[in-house]
């Protein structure tokens, strides 16, 4: 489903790179590093790095999540120190990414560098009604492999 966001750009940079679905499936926004020069990510190191631009989903039913982009994850190991960035339909702010470099080399980002991926989601608040027992499930409160493994 198509939505209208309100966004702010916060850095001119970004006029010339608006945030854009790469293809025409893309669930995600690629968001960039508005950095003024590069930032060296030693191993273990987190940082949080401005992506230049703030939203208002204005709607308790949606949100937003960040996440990391998978070949900077994978290949470099730049994930997110929060591991997954939620951004609620009230927030105004800049959007941040905590960038985490969770491998054991050093990794140089740089200015505009797309770091990670915003993608909007769908969202259910709920009433919680008290009850002393639940309805039985075939599960019940099995977990943790508790259907094995194979
Ligand atoms: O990766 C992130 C995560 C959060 N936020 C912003 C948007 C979000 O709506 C707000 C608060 O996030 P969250 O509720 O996860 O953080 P908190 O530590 O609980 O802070 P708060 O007390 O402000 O809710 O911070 C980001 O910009 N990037
Ligand atoms: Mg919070």
């Amino acid at each position: 489903m198509k939505i209208i966001v309100d966004l702010k750009i916060l850095d001119d940079r970004l006029h010339e790179q608006m945030p854009t679905y790469a293809t025409e499936g893309s669930a995600g926004l690629d968001l960039r590093a508005c950095i003024d020069a590069p930032i060296t990510l030693q191993p273990g190191d987190t940082t949080l790095i401005p992506t230049g631009m703030a939203i208002h989903l204005d709607n308790i039913y949606h949100a937003a999540l960040i996440l990391p982009r998978s070949g900077l994850g994978h290949k470099h190991g730049i994930v997110l120190g929060n591991l997954v960035g939620l951004i609620d339909s009230d927030y105004q702010g800049q959007l941040m990414v905590s960038c985490w470099n969770r491998g054991n080399t050093a990794f140089e980002l740089n200015p505009m560098e797309r770091i990670a991926q915003l993608v909007i989601v769908p969202v259910l608040q709920a009433d919680f009604h008290l009850v002393d027992d639940f309805d039985a499930s075939e599960r019940g409160e099995g977990g943790f492999g508790s259907t094995g493994k194979h």
